[in-house]
């Protein structure tokens, strides 16, 4: 068996949020397993749990959008999360933005062959995108601290919609430290989600940040 092949214990995870397209995650992963080492986007350690500590971590979050949304994953490197919402949930219509060249080319190679048409790479920092881009929802993991994160995301927003940070358990401090640029940029609602609860042995923790009356 490779080592990046789904288990037992992942594939009813799996199963849940993929459906139908747990072939299209399969061959994502297997990308991120190969091309996705080798060109640098995560390290070699990752291989054994890219299932469970990314693409299922990251995926589970995918309940969290409204159907239908527009989404900006900011800082997408390898796809995470962004392209795990892709997959999981074509009613969405989705972003990638990341300022290096040579991940934005490696995740143009990824959709080009799962043939995903609800998904697209923008080159660049957030905030070079503050006046073209204008989505629902915005959505980002490990990028940086919600108080600088809040600066490059929240003006995607354009007054109303909401920001999903994918975190881990300091996330409760970080929502502390970030209270003044959460007013700065509109915040009306923050909450603390927990994600993929009933299928996962860690589940996720997400930030949700609400601007306007989303
Ligand atoms: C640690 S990686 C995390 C990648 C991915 N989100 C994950 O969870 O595996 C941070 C990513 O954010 C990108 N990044 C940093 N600052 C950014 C900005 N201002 N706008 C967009 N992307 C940014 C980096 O290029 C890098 O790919």
């Amino acid at each position: 068996m490779e080592e990046h092949a789904l288990t037992e214990t992942d594939r009813g995870a799996a199963l849940e949020v993929f459906g139908d397209r747990l072939g299209l995650a399969e061959r994502y992963v297997g990308h991120l397993a190969t091309s996705g080492i080798e060109r640098g986007l995560l390290g070699p350690r990752e291989v054994p749990r890219l299932w469970s500590r990314h693409v299922l971590n990251c995926a589970v979050a995918a309940d969290l959008i409204p159907e239908g949304s527009t989404v900006a994953d900011v800082g997408s490197g390898a796809g995470l999360p962004g392209l795990t919402f892709a997959i999981a949930r074509p009613d969405l219509d989705i972003t990638l933005i990341e300022p290096l060249e040579r991940r934005c080319i490696w995740l143009g190679e990824v959709i080009e062959d799962l043939d995903l048409d609800n998904v697209r790479v923008l080159r660049g920092r957030s905030e070079q995108f503050f006046d073209d881009v204008d989505v629902d929802v915005v959505t980002a993991r490990a990028v940086s601290a919600l108080s600088k994160l809040a600066n490059i995301t929240l003006p995607l927003l354009h007054g109303t919609g909401q920001l999903l940070a994918l975190k881990g358990r300091s996330a409760a401090e970080e929502i502390e430290k970030a209270q003044k640029a959460l007013r700065k940029n509109g915040a009306t609602a923050t909450e603390i989600l927990t994600a993929g609860a009933d299928t996962l042995e860690e589940p996720t923790t997400v930030v949700r940040i609400r601007v306007g009356s989303a």
